[in-house]
This record gives structure tokens, C-alpha cells and sequence, in this order.
């Protein structure tokens, strides 16, 4: 024998096939990029929107040294898809005659790679996963999924992949999708989904993939139309803000739900108190019924004098005009722009009774006339949304008047402001009341409706702010995702089907994911203590992390606290992957001084880690949504005292406690809240 490696070597193959399609990959770009747009272009606006379609489609093709141009193998049994073989991966690669080489893992024949299983192959002969390091195929794994007497096994290179510290920002898991998170991506565009699933049961991770396959199932569409991903805050954003690009999707927009509201400057906050009942659905009927208020019957009659001949509507017949567009189902402002006409159209008619043949460039003209324009601004003003909104919150009298019968007395006296600002500019506006004058906005002039949102971390809305998402997909869908026993905020949703009502979509299926993939199965069940005291009938996440984590709970006197905090995050420093520091809002100076004493530096959530700064210093009210291979956790009960009620202190509790991938260290001077100790 030879001492060349010998050709039926499977892993030689596949590394042939892996350069081939990386030489397939390269020749598809330079196609692209020897494009010469001079002669299809007619004018040079059409030249740079091509010319951008160019740029773009040359980074979708690039080829990234450490992203594997496939990750899996398909082999299906003849005669389905005639027997063909498959390589998976995240975008298509085809060779010269166009036979593909890769396939992209949204296409309807990589299905099976994520849903084929023993009991139910699909016709699928072999699926092989592939194992890389360092950009290098080193490894692959085969499933004879129609071979009776093979065993089921669980897959070494998912469970590596699964185990794997994490470092940076969040990444993509095409190559892992497990069966129940595929049901979800793959879920059509016109219908919207709920996922309610505990901490790390993927549904960040579900949801951006979801938009990516539908970016790919319905390209034209959406880029028409638009997608729109939601989160909590800008440090959760930049966190999760390059999974999508990294699956060649560059044109999701991302946002909080302050971002799309903000119409106004918000420079102050509400008492608790205040911002439930500002962000209860109610508020919305006081709003519909302020802006209408402003429609009055017309009392005079009108007269439009038009060259020797004057014309007159009587009020009567105005008034039943004005009713008539109050009827209709549209917007406060298209009625009021509809209005001139329809009163010059009763000047029209009457001037055809009198035997002149009016067109429609009199009809405009009467429109315009100073007589009409004074029945419009009398009987059917213009309407401000911030001003509206001010006055509410302001005028005692005029909130009543609008209130009556909706909220009550003590609701009111909530709503009114201290001291009632002078102008739109002047006041202090809160969040909630950025969502208010959004709700006016959308009542005088419609929203524009994208094609899908997601919106992650969605416990912690209030149904003002389901409404102000919802009329941003009234014509689209959405992918909700939320954990009710991580909803920290006072008005944080109880029921999935309530908020799915306010958001517009009470018809949304609602499906659970219960298999943890990020904390250790020691660390879980450390925090699902507090859930009977906080979210009872929730069931704990189940992890599948093989790894049982490095779990634990340093008790320490109060005036070595901060050094024993320190010293946590030097031993956590030890190991690779990201470290981060959660404590109490409170507590992040005292720790950040005590850290930079100790000459640690580190990074504010949403700054990505690199190799020289892996520690981040995160305060419980930012860690939502984040995840850091290995946590320190400051204080439990300084986390739980920080909140304004025991049960929200205790969701703030796990939702910290449920950050870490690979180990959590518990540091505590104080008493640790009692909730933690066993349960029965
Ligand atoms: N199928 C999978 N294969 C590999 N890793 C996965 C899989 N699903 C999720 N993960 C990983 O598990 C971690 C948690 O996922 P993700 O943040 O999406 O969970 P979550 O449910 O949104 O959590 P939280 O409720 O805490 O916000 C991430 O690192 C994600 O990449």
C-alpha cells in the first residue's frame, strides 16, 4: 500500500468536496464583481441602487475564514429527490453548470437535516454532521437514519457545539436546530407566533432565524414590506446584532419600542403607579375619544361666492357631512382631509341644479376657497398628538371629560401631572407617555405596517405598548417571544393570550420550548427555586447541557464583600470564555471602584469582549437576554431589594441567576433571600 492517503477515505472527500465549493464560491463572486453595469443602466439613480445590489450580493458571498461553507450532508434514499446527496450549509453554492454544490439550509430539501429523526426519517439515508476547527473539517458524524439496526445516539458533535464556552457576541445556530425550535422557524409569514420558553430555551436565537427564513421564503415581499426585530434595550441589540448578517441578511432593522416612539423627548420617569395605568389598554378609548372630541357640528351655514354668483349650504346639510365621515373607519386626519372636498361637491351639486356644468377643477377651487377652509378648521381641527397628550396630562378637566366612565377618579389624579408643562418642548416626558402620544399619532394619521416583527423579551410590555407594535404589523406578522417568569416590569404581561389580544393577533399560536441549551443543569435548578414564589404553574427549563456546570455559593463577611467579589472575577479569569459580573443597580459603582482598584477592567454590557477584556460589569436591570460563560452573581438580596416589590426583586433574581453557560458563582455578605433555600 501506498503511504498517500488513501482516496475512500471519507474525510479526504469531503475536505475535496469542501475545496471545490469554496473555488465554486470564489468564481460566483467573481462574476458578480466583473459585472459591468454601464450599458443596462439608463441613469445614474438606477446605476447606484445597482451598483449597491452588487456591493451587497459580493459580501453575501464572501467567504469567512471561520464560518464553515457547509455543516452538514444530506443522502436522500431513491427515488426522493432521486437519491441525491445534499451538503448543508448557510448559503448556496452551485458550480459552472449550475448544479448546486451547497444548498442553504432554508430550502425546502434541508428540512430533513433538522427534522429527520429514526422514528420518522423522511427518506433520508444518512445525514453526516460535520465537525471543524479552526475553519479546518476535521471530524464528521453519520446517522444511517433508515437502518433498522442501527441504535439512536445522541450526536457528539451537537452536544460539542451545544457545550461550547461562549466568548463574543451572540452567533448563529444553523448547524444545531433542534426539531421543535425548526417547527417554529419555518412557520409561515402570514400567520404570528408566540413562544413562551424559559431562560435559554433559544428563543432569541429562534426568533432571528426565523426572520432569516423568511427573508429567503419570501425575499420580493419582505424587502417590500420590511422586517423589524424588537428588543429590550441597546446593549441587548448590539449583543444579538450580528446573527443575522452573519447568515448574509443585512437589511433587518432593529429597535426598542422606544425607538419607534419616540415622538417626543423623554427626559422623565413615572412612580410605578403612574406608568400602569399610562400604559394600560384604557388609556387608548381616553385617546380615541380626546382626538375625536374635536369634531363639532358645523352651526353656520356656508356661502361660497364664486364670480357674480354666491352658494350656500345650509348647516344642516354640513352637519351631515361632518357625520357621515365620522362614521367611516378612517383616520382623524384623512377625514379632515377629505372634508373640503366633499363640502365643495354640495357647492357642485348645487351649481348643476342651477344649469352650470361645473368640472372637477372647480370642485378643487371651492375646496381651496377661505369659506370652506374656515367650516374645516372650525368643525374639524387639526390635531397635534404631543399637544393632545399634554393637555391630558395636564388639564384636570379635559382629562375628565374624556375619562368619564373609563378611568376612575384616583386613576386620574395619577395621570395629572405635578405641575402641567407649558409646552410640547418644556415638559419632562416619560417613556409611557412617549407611547400615549405614539396611540394619538396613529389615531390621526395611520401607522405604516411592515411585513414582520419580532419582538423578543415581550413579558415586560404593556398593552399600550402591544398596541404601538401591533400597528406596526397590522398588515404583516410577528414572532412573539417571552418568558412570563422573567417579566420585571409592573405592568409585565400575566397572560400570553392578553397580550396577543392588545398586540392585534389574539388568533397567534402560542408553542412552548422547555429544553434549556445555556445553563447547566445544576444552576437551573438552583434557579427554579424561586418559581413557585414568583411564576407558579411555570414549568422549570429542562437543561441539556451534559456539562453540570461549576456552581457555587461563597458566603462572606460584609466588609471582605467587595474583595470577595473581586477575587470571584479574578478565579472566573482563569478559565476562557466571557465573565460577567451581575449585581444590583445599586452596587455597580462600589464594584466598578473595588474592580479598577484591583487593576481588572471591564466592559459595559452590549461592548463586545475580546481576548484582552473578557469581564463585564452588568447591572441586574440590563442582563436580560444576555449570556456570559461564567457569572458572578453579587448579592442576591441587594438584586431582589432593588426592585419596587418582592415578586419583581425575585424575577430580577433569576433572571440573573439564569445568565450563565458553563458556571455562576454566588458571592453574599447578607442573608440570601429565603425563597433560595431548598423547596419542598
Ligand atoms: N439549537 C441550539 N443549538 C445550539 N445552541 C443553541 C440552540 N438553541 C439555543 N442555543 C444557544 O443557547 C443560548 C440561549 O439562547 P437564547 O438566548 O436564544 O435563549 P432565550 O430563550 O432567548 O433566553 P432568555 O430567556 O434568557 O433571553 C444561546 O447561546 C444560543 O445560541
Amino acid at each position: 500500500m501506498s503511504a498517500a492517503v488513501p482516496t475512500d477515505d471519507p474525510l479526504v472527500r469531503e475536505r475535496a468536496h469542501l475545496t471545490s465549493s469554496r473555488a465554486a464560491l470564489r468564481a460566483m463572486r467573481e462574476e458578480v464583481e466583473a459585472l459591468d453595469i454601464k450599458d443596462v443602466t439608463a441613469n445614474w439613480v438606477n446605476s447606484i441602487v445597482l451598483e449597491r445590489q452588487i456591493e451587497d450580493r459580493v459580501k453575501a458571498l464572501a467567504d469567512l475564514a471561520h464560518t464553515p461553507l457547509f455543516f452538514g450532508r444530506l443522502d436522500y434514499l431513491p427515488p426522493t429527490q432521486h437519491g441525491q446527496r445534499f451538503y448543508i450549509g448557510r448559503r448556496h453554492v452551485h458550480d459552472a453548470h449550475g448544479d448546486p454544490m451547497v444548498v442553504d439550509w432554508r430550502a425546502p430539501v434541508s428540512q430533513p437535516y433538522y427534522q429527520a429523526s429514526k422514528k420518522d426519517p423522511r427518506d433520508v439515508g444518512l445525514r453526516r454532521r460535520f465537525g471543524y476547527t479552526g475553519g479546518e473539517l476535521t471530524a464528521y458524524e453519520d446517522e444511517r437514519l433508515s437502518d433498522p439496526t442501527e441504535e439512536e445516539r445522541t450526536s457528539r458533535l451537537l452536544q460539542t457545539e451545544i457545550e461550547r464556552p461562549r466568548v463574543g457576541p451572540m452567533r448563529d445556530i444553523v448547524a444545531t436546530i433542534q426539531p421543535e425550535q425548526d417547527e417554529i422557524v419555518r412557520a409561515g409569514l402570514s400567520g404570528t407566533v408566540c413562544v413562551q420558553g424559559g431562560p435559554g430555551t433559544g428563543k432569541t436565537a429562534v426568533g432571528l432565524h426565523r426572520v432569516a427564513f423568511l427573508l429567503y421564503a419570501h425575499r420580493e415581499r419582505l424587502a417590500r414590506t420590511g422586517t423589524l426585530v424588537i428588543g429590550p434595550n441597546r446593549s441587548f441589540l448590539q449583543y444579538i446584532e450580528q446573527v443575522l448578517p452573519a447568515l448574509g441578511e443585512l437589511e433587518v432593522k432593529q429597535a426598542t419600542v422606544d425607538d419607534l416612539v419616540a415622538h417626543v423627548e423623554v427626559r422623565g420617569a413615572d412612580e410605578a403607579a403612574t406608568a400602569v395605568v399610562k400604559g394600560d389598554a384604557r388609556m387608548a378609548e381616553v385617546l380615541r375619544r380626546a382626538v375625536w372630541s374635536h369634531v363639532t357640528a358645523p352651526a353656520e351655514p356656508l356661502m361660497v361666492v364664486r364670480g357674480s354668483r354666491r352658494w350656500r349650504v345650509p348647516a344642516h346639510e354640513l352637519e351631515e357631512i361632518v357625520r357621515e365621515l365620522r362614521e367611516r373607519d378612517i383616520r382623524y386626519g384623512a377625514a379632515r382631509e377629505a372634508l373640503p372636498q366633499r363640502i365643495a361637491h354640495a357647492v357642485l351639486v348645487r351649481m348643476e341644479q342651477a344649469g352650470e356644468a361645473p368640472d372637477d377643477r372647480v370642485q378643487n377651487a371651492v375646496a381651496r376657497t377661505a369659506a370652506v377652509k374656515a367650516v374645516v378648521k372650525e368643525c374639524w381641527p387639526a390635531v397635534d398628538p404631543a399637544k393632545l397628550v399634554l393637555r391630558l396630562l395636564g388639564d384636570a378637566d379635559f382629562l375628565a371629560e374624556h375619562a368619564e366612565g373609563v378611568l376612575d377618579a384616583d386613576e386620574q389624579k395619577l395621570l395629572l401631572w405635578a405641575k402641567p408643562a407649558r409646552s410640547v418642548k418644556s415638559a419632562k416626558w416619560s417613556a409611557a407617555d412617549a407611547v400615549l402620544v405614539d396611540e394619538a399619532a396613529d389615531l390621526i394619521e395611520r401607522t405604516h405596517s411592515l411585513g414582520h416583527v419580532v419582538l423578543d423579551e415581550a413579558q415586560d410590555l404593556s398593552p399600550m405598548q402591544y398596541r404601538a407594535v401591533g400597528r406596526r404589523c397590522t398588515t404583516g406578522s410577528a414572532t412573539v417571544l417571552g418568558d412570563l417568569a422573567q417579566g420585571t416590569t409592573p405592568w409585565a404581561t400575566g397572560s400570553w393570550e392578553a397580550a396577543l389580544t392588545h398586540l392585534g393577533k389574539p388568533e397567534a399560536r402560542v408553542e412552548e420550548l422547555t429544553a434549556g441549551f445555556r445553563v447547566p443543569s445544576e444552576v437551573i435548578a438552583y434557579a427554579s427555586r424561586l418559581l413557585p414564589h414568583m411564576a407558579p404553574g411555570l414549568a422549570p427549563v429542562e437543561s441539556v447541557r451534559e456539562n453540570p456546570g461549576d456552581f457555587e455559593v461563597r458566603t462572606v463577611a460584609p466588609e471582605t464583600a467587595d474583595a470577595a467579589v473581586v477575587a470571584a472575577c479574578a478565579d472566573a479569569l482563569r478559565h476562557e470564555g466571557s465573565i460577567g459580573l451581575i449585581a444590583a443597580d445599586a452596587r455597580i459603582a462600589p464594584l466598578a471602584a473595588a474592580l479598577e482598584a484591583a487593576g481588572l477592567a471591564c466592559l459595559s454590557p452590549g461592548e463586545e469582549t475580546t481576548a484582552e477584556s473578557r469581564l463585564t460589569l452588568v447591572p441586574a436591570s440590563l442582563a436580560k437576554g444576555l449570556e456570559y460563560d461564567h457569572v458572578v452573581l453579587d448579592e442576591p438580596a441587594a438584586v431582589v431589594d432593588g426592585e419596587p416589590d418582592e415578586r419583581t426583586g425575585l424575577r430580577r433574581l433569576y433572571v440573573a441567576l439564569t445568565r450563565a453557560v458553563s458556571g455562576l458563582t454566588v458571592v453574599h455578605a447578607a442573608p440570601l433571600p429565603e425563597q433560595l433555600a431548598v423547596s419542598a
